[in-house]
């Protein structure tokens, strides 16, 4: 990618780095806000069903009571006395009387001695009950009242009762619906005739309509509902609090994040000039890993891995800075580094050891530029090694093109170098086309020897590799063996060299010598022996 689309695209992350908690913390003020506003409605719901439930119970122990002792008189003076005590002892009764027809013929407020009219009922209920929902007396006319008939016995309740609830909040309406009924039986401010029918099979429901938070909830013992709608404007307020203190903390989050994307940005962007410094420096050195032949368990040679050592001491791992280098042109200087070192470290053990061999991993820009074979000719000279000392080990990477892959791989090994096939497995290689190369040596990757034994889907892979190999020729090498069990897996199916842990982590040059010349020294005491 080009720097000033990095520059721009960092940009646009880090502005939305700060601008994503932000929303964020908006969206959960609202959240909150919502869900609070729910459970202030839905308390308020609850409570006028509680209200509701005990006013119908009364009413129906009342009637139940009058009926019971007075029906074969219901108007005589003891029944008006039980009309009186019904009255008295209820919170919610206003008055309770006898109705014939559509009169009120006796009841606890004026006795047997007046009658009024009561009009015709709004509806019947699903119980039988007669219900008015707006009768007038006139001894009250300024108030309406509701009233329930259940055979014969008229209940008079007060058109507030039930919803004198939420008095501090007079803008939060309130209702008490029949469920069915489009009227509601009681209500105060503004209530919408549908709600009641969001409630389907639910007991309760909270939502948000016409700018208010409505909930519903259902009587689990009238065939009657609550509804209590709270203004919008409320949750409004309480989630302009919660955003005044969401949104500093989701502010300093995006800061620190948009912060630590530019830090990082900064570090990648300065990496590839750091790198150049490095190639002026000379900060990278080498580390071989032991090759051994699994047969034998001897080492037959070495991997060379290369290290970056910054000036702060930090040690930086070829994976984190070769792809940057490939990317940045920098991986051929790098390269002219490693063999200039593998030469330094190496070169007098090379020339007393003819067949001992290091590897050198080479990169796709190396393999296709013209000074590798010339520079590696001039190095073997100079050390007055053999060229078969040294394997070059390319990636499927590296040999995509076909018609560099065959000059280049042609040439080296006319030239006496050996060829090794990196990471097998990992491209896309085919069997012709790996024919049509000359290569000496197949590296299999650790991610299928890891597989080995495993059960995994991969496992299998490995039979086909060394199969492939064998079918080709070429000798192979494992790379990434961690136990006995994949060493011994991989030399009963014919793989000649292994390299992993179980033999040697990457180590410096001197340890090498050491344990070489620890295991000639063994060698020689069991020859003697
Ligand atoms: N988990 C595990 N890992 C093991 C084991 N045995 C070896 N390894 C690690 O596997 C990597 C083997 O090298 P690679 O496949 O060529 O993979 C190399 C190679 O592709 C690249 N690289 C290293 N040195 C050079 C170099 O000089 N030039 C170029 N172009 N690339 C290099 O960097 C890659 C990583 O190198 P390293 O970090 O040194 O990592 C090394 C080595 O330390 C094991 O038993 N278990």
């Amino acid at each position: 990618m080009k720097k000033p689309v990095v520059v721009l695209f960092t940009l646009l992350v880090a502005l939305a780095a700060v601008g994503l908690p932000i929303w964020l913390a908006i969206e959960e003020s609202g959240r909150q806000a919502f869900k609070a506003e729910s459970t202030h409605a839905l308390a308020y719901a609850r409570d006028v069903v509680l209200r509701a439930d005990a006013t119908g119970r009364q009413v129906t122990a009342g009637v139940t009571r009058l009926v019971k002792q007075h029906a074969a008189q219901p108007c005589a003076p003891a029944s008006i006395d039980t009309m009186r005590q019904i009255d008295l002892a209820s919170s919610y009764i206003q008055a309770i009387g006898y109705v014939e027809g559509t009169q009120l013929v006796c009841s606890s407020i004026a006795g047997a001695s007046r009658t009024f009219e009561l009009g015709p009922p709004d509806y019947r209920a699903s119980t039988g009950a007669l219900v008015r929902r707006n009768v007038r007396f006139p001894f009250a006319p300024q108030d309406s009242f509701l009233v329930i008939q259940i055979e014969g016995v008229a209940a008079i309740l007060h058109r507030q009762l039930g919803i004198d609830t939420a008095l501090s909040e007079p803008d939060v309406s309130l209702a008490v619906i029949a469920l069915g009924q489009a009227e509601p039986l009681v209500f105060r401010g503004k209530i919408d005739r549908s709600w009641a029918g969001r409630l389907r099979n639910q007991r309760e429901t909270v939502f948000e309509e016409a700018g208010h938070i409505v909930a519903v909830v259902r009587s689990p013992n009238f065939t009657t509902a609550a509804v209590a709608a709270v203004p919008a404007h409320y949750m409004a307020g309480r989630s302009q609090d919660l955003a005044l203190r969401l949104v500093p903390v989701g502010l300093l989050a995006g800061v620190t994040l948009a912060g630590a994307i530019l830090l990082l940005a900064r570090q990648q962007m300065a990496l590839p000039a750091a790198l150049k410094t490095a190639l002026r420096r000379k900060e990278f050195f080498l580390e071989y890993q032991p090759v051994v032949d699994l047969r034998s368990g001897r080492w037959m040679g070495l991997e060379a891995l290369v290290r970056w050592r910054r000036q702060t001491g930090e040690v930086v791992m070829p994976d984190l800075f070769i792809p940057l280098a490939e990317e940045n042109d920098l991986i051929v200087r790098i390269t002219r580094q490693v063999l200039d070192a593998v030469c330094r470290d190496t070169g007098s053990y090379l020339a007393a050891h003819p067949e001992f061999h290091v590897g050198i991993n080479v990169s796709p820009a190396d393999f296709h530029s013209r000074e590798l074979l010339a520079g590696l000719q001039q190095r073997m000279a100079t050390i007055q090694a053999r060229p078969a000392n040294l394997i070059l080990e390319v990636t499927e990477r590296g040999l995509l093109d076909p018609r560099v892959a065959r000059e280049t791989t042609r040439a080296l090994r006319r030239h006496g170098f050996a060829v090794a096939i990196d990471d097998f497995g990992t491209g896309y290689s085919s069997l012709s086309y790996l024919e049509s190369l000359e290569l000496d040596y197949l590296k299999i990757d650790r991610s299928f020897i890891e597989a080995i034994g495993t059960g995994a889907p991969t496992s299998q892979v490995v039979g086909h590799i060394i199969g492939m190999a064998r079918d080709l020729g070429l000798r192979m090498m494992a790379e990434g063996v961690e136990s006995q069990a994949q060493a011994d897996f991989l030399c009963r199916h014919g793989v000649q060299f292994a390299q992993g842990w179980l033999f040697g982590q990457p180590m410096p040059f001197a340890e090498i010598l050491r344990r070489l010349a620890a295991a000639e020294d063994e060698e020689a005491v069991a020859r003697a022996g």
